[in-house]
């Protein structure tokens, strides 16, 4: 039976999404319908879709309402290919733009907002710019999985990293290096690990370090989306594992430019260990009405 699905269009640093609002869980689309609704020539257009739930209305849900009862928000993150994602950088700080313009959350300025995630609860505070979220501890993922990708000559080791989702770090030569990558290609890993990973192309800028500040630059081929504008995970990612490389003296805030802008990392210590925080923009682009088989 075909019915109206109610959307807004977001995105942040060109990561774009479809969000809908279903409080009471009763609205979930099948991988068919978000793969549809993500196609940019027949649908949306979109590298996931986001939808708002009740977090008393999922079983997902109840994990985060008793991690932290503040966070009666559930952010169910999809990828454009209807698979689901544990969490999404870009994606959470669009959510809570949304969350705030449609009137279903109030965040003050100082405040913080908890967000129910298949990762966890995160905490998102405002910025003068955008939103930034604490993405909570991070970890090596174990394993350097050998990366192949078109138009890189040879495959190149990678370090696995997960800050509640996966991903594999490739460190690359220099900007051409970066630019000749065909990325309308899945990049190959070795071995590939069973839950699939998102993979990020790094170059440091020259010099690294400006003002105490960490700079790269990154390319991602998101699992589940192919090659997207940015990813604020892969960001965090990215830094983390460029951090890692250069020992010791490298800085806790990084600076990481994505073909879709640029996006902030701060690595901090916590009760539960270092967590790493993720900052960047969020907009909302344009609401609509899609008619969904
Ligand atoms: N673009 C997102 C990550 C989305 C999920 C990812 N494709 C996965 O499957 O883990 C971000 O901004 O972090």
């Amino acid at each position: 039976m075909p019915f109206d699905l109610r959307f807004t269009k977001g995105q942040g640093t060109g990561n774009d999404f479809v969000l809908f609002s279903d409080p009471e869980g009763e609205n979930e689309l099948s991988p068919t319908q978000i793969a549809a609704v993500c196609d940019r020539h027949y649908g949306v257009g979109a590298d996931g879709v986001i939808r708002a739930v009740r977090s008393q209305n999922l079983d997902d849900g109840a994990a985060a309402l008793a991690a932290d009862p503040r966070a009666v928000w559930f952010m169910d993150y999809w990828n454009a290919d209807g698979t689901v994602s544990e969490m999404c950088g870009n994606g959470i700080r669009v959510f809570v733009r949304y969350l705030l313009d449609q009137g279903l959350a109030e965040l003050h300025p100082g405040a913080e907002i908890a967000i129910g995630t298949r990762a966890g609860v995160r905490l998102v505070t405002r910025t003068a710019t955008g939103f930034q979220v604490d993405l909570g501890p991070w970890r090596l993922a174990g394993g350097e999985p050998l990366v192949r990708a078109k138009q890189l000559p040879v495959a190149r080791p990678g370090l696995g990293i997960d800050v509640g989702n996966p991903h594999v770090v490739v460190a690359l030569a220099d900007d051409d290096e970066l630019e000749g990558l065909d990325l309308a290609y899945s990049p190959i890993l070795d071995p590939e690990p069973e839950a699939g990973a998102n993979i990020e192309f790094v170059v440091p800028a020259e010099p690294l370090v400006e003002d105490g500040v960490g700079r790269i630059r990154m390319r991602v081929h998101e699992r589940g989306s192919g090659e997207t504008l940015s990813c604020g995970t892969g960001a965090v990612a990215s830094a983390l594992a460029v951090r890692h490389w250069a020992g010791a003296s490298a800085p806790n805030d990084w600076r990481v430019q994505v073909p879709g802008g640029v996006l902030g990392v701060r690595m901090f210590e916590a009760a539960d260990g270092e967590h790493v925080a993720l900052a960047g923009p969020a907009e909302l682009v344009f609401d609509g009405v899609l008619t969904l088989a």
